[in-house]
């Protein structure tokens, strides 16, 4: 199921079959329930003419009554079954549409970092609305909008063959002709409705960019450029959905000059039957009706049909940005990582970033279970790589990566995310309850095990002051906390996955010292008998490290225990006097 979709890219009719088959039953009744419908609505008009022809044959007989009970019987038929089928495709419509958004949104949670990195939330959730109403649309629009007027087409050309086979020759030709010239007008427009969709998908990610960054730009006083930068980005939609609309308003004056042509040239035609006696005066009637409703019913086809290539546009565009493949694929005979205390080895490693520069070349390192490892360097030195690798967010070009001998390419996504239990820089959080936060680690940990581990991570002071405790919900990526306070929910969150590899990033936003005092004693506490890898900003949290790693330029240049590091005067022992530096500079200051 995980990765099947992305055969589907530029397939959306077959995208949309896979849906629809799930739900044949319902969607064979629709169909069916349609064309009865159909075929009784034109057999009403037939049912006029016989009313027609029974009154002026002077009602000396039943014949008005007859017609009565036939043009009565069409007429319930007809819209019974539109309700049948209505009825049904409230559940089956839906149903797709909903199905088809849930596994759009699984496929879009599978990618990589890297995919995420270079798109804008706002324009892929977009996407994944768009393409769930454009099928629905389809769906709606072939059952609605294109099938009725094709049986009613074929049906009213039966019954006009019964008054003059040459005048339903004549209406087929023409029928035929106008929906081919439509559909091919229409078809070349689909670059215009194409443009309308990019750029409708680019406003929604502007609008989510600006609101979820609305500190910085306010920060910046940048909300006025941002206004004139958001009136520029609708322009450009509106510029594109008005050319859209007006090449389908210049089909549908085109349409509507054919039909009033060919309707009056039909009805002159049967009234002339009519004067020679060829055609009664319920074929004229009949002949008025259907003519005019086939050409109406090819209007609102090539409408339809154009709003169909419009809605398959939209589903074709949105379904190659979201059904790309997914860059980091497990192995089909993934096992299980079975951790052992956590040794973490890179052998021989080389990763440059897709389309980047090389980071690490040829990188080995090898860290003992239950060791504890900073890592240090200046910035761009390849820590963050460091830490993502492991996590398997890219795949590495040579070498491997082991967690207690098992290479992390071989194994299993689940396992591997229960060995690893991360703390953050930026500690995110969903907008749920900080007791759904907290056993985001485990999700089958009961109430008390949550509270467990709220204390453990010194949370309970401010979880106390909060009017619904555990139950309070964070706000938008948690800002309702203070960053303190976050970072000690991650703690939280950390200390109920109890995995036995642990990575730090360590926050460089300083905090107050009671604060910084709660989350140092609870991070001990979370480090006691686990391997942990930090990325330090403050090398004062490494103190107590078994372990320092100096990374510049993705090459080690320093490895051991952080008093051989000072005692050797290198890199390490720079970095910790500059900081020494700095902050007596800030106690003077201060
Ligand atoms: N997603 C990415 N795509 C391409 N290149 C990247 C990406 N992330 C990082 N890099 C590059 O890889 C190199 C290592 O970056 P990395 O973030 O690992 O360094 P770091 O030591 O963690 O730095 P910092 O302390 O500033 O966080 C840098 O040259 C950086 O520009």
């Amino acid at each position: 199921m995980k990765n099947d979709l992305c055969h589907y890219r530029d397939r959306p009719l077959a995208f949309l079959g896979r849906y629809i088959r799930r739900h044949s039953f319902l969607h064979g009744l629709i169909f069916v329930a349609v064309l009865g419908a159909v075929i009784f609505s034109v057999s009403t008009q037939y049912g006029v003419k016989l009313l027609v022809d029974a009154l002026s044959s002077n009602g000396q007989n039943h014949g008005p009554w007859t017609a009565f009970a036939v043009l009565g019987f069409f007429i319930a038929a007809d819209n019974l079954l539109w309700r049948v089928a209505s009825w049904n495709a409230s559940y089956a419509f839906v149903s797709v549409a909903g199905e088809l958004r849930s596994e759009l949104f699984r496929h879009l949670t599978g990618h990589a970092e890297s995919y995420f990195a270079n798109r804008m939330p706002g324009v892929l959730t977009s996407r994944i609305t768009a393409t769930s109403n454009a099928a629905f649309q389809i769906e709606n629009m072939f059952v609605w909008n294109v099938m009725p007027p094709c049986v009613a087409t074929v049906g009213a050309i039966v019954f006009l063959g019964m008054v003059s086979l040459q005048m339903a020759a004549a209406l087929l030709a023409i029928a035929g002709a106008v929906m081919v010239l439509m559909f091919r007008i229409a078809a070349a427009g689909r670059p215009l409705h194409h443009a309308f969709a990019d750029k409708a998908a680019v406003v929604d990610g502007e609008m989510v960019d600006v609101i979820g960054n609305i500190t910085l730009v306010r920060a910046f006083g940048a909300v006025e450029r941002e206004h004139l930068r958001f009136d520029a980005t609708v322009d450009e939609e509106s510029k594109a959905r008005r050319r859209s609309l007006l090449y389908l308003e210049r089909l549908r004056l085109l349409h509507a000059l054919i039909v009033v042509v060919t309707a009056l040239g039909l009805l002159a035609w049967s009234i002339m039957l009519w004067q020679n006696k060829q055609a009664t005066a319920g074929d004229v009637v009949l002949v008025c009706t259907l003519g005019i409703s086939v050409l109406s019913a090819t209007r609102d086809l090539a409408v339809a049909l154009v709003d169909v290539t419009q809605h398959l546009a939209r589903l074709s565009e949105a379904l190659s940005t979201l059904l790309s493949p997914h860059e980091m694929r497990e192995p089909p005979d993934a096992g299980t990582l079975v951790p052992k205390g956590a040794r973490v080895t890179f052998e021989d490693v080389s990763f440059s970033y897709p389309g980047g520069k090389q980071v690490f070349k040829g990188l080995s390192l090898d860290i003992e279970p239950g060791q504890r490892v900073g890592l240090v360097g200046p910035s761009g030195g390849g820590k963050s790589t460091l830490v993502a690798l492991l996590q398997r967010f890219y795949h590495v070009q040579s070498g491997r990566i082991l967690i207690d001998g098992q290479a992390i390419d071989g194994i299993t996504e689940a396992s591997l995310r229960r060995t690893i239990a991360l703390v953050p820089q930026d500690t995110a959080m969903l907008n749920r309850t900080l007791m759904e936060n907290i056993r985001y680690g485990r999700p089958d940990a009961t109430d008390e095990e949550v509270w467990e581990a709220a204390i453990a991570a010194r949370c309970r002071p401010f979880i106390e002051t909060l009017p619904q405790g555990l139950d309070t919900v964070v706000g938008d990526r948690g800002l309702n906390l203070s960053g303190g306070q976050r970072q000690r929910i991650a703690i939280a969150r950390a200390f109920l996955m109890n995995a036995p590899l642990l990575i730090l990033d360590e926050a460089t936003s300083a905090l107050d010292t009671e604060s910084e005092d709660a989350i140092r004693e609870a991070l001990e506490r979370l480090m006691a008998g686990r391997t942990v890898i930090t990325i330090a900003h403050r090398l004062s949290t490494l103190r107590n490290f078994d372990r320092i790693l100096v990374l510049r330029s993705g090459a080690i240049e320093e490895d051991g225990a952080p008093e051989a590091l000072m005692q050797r005067e290198g890199i390490y022992h720079g970095l910790v006097n500059r900081e020494l530096a700095r902050l007596a500079e800030q106690t003077v200051f201060s």
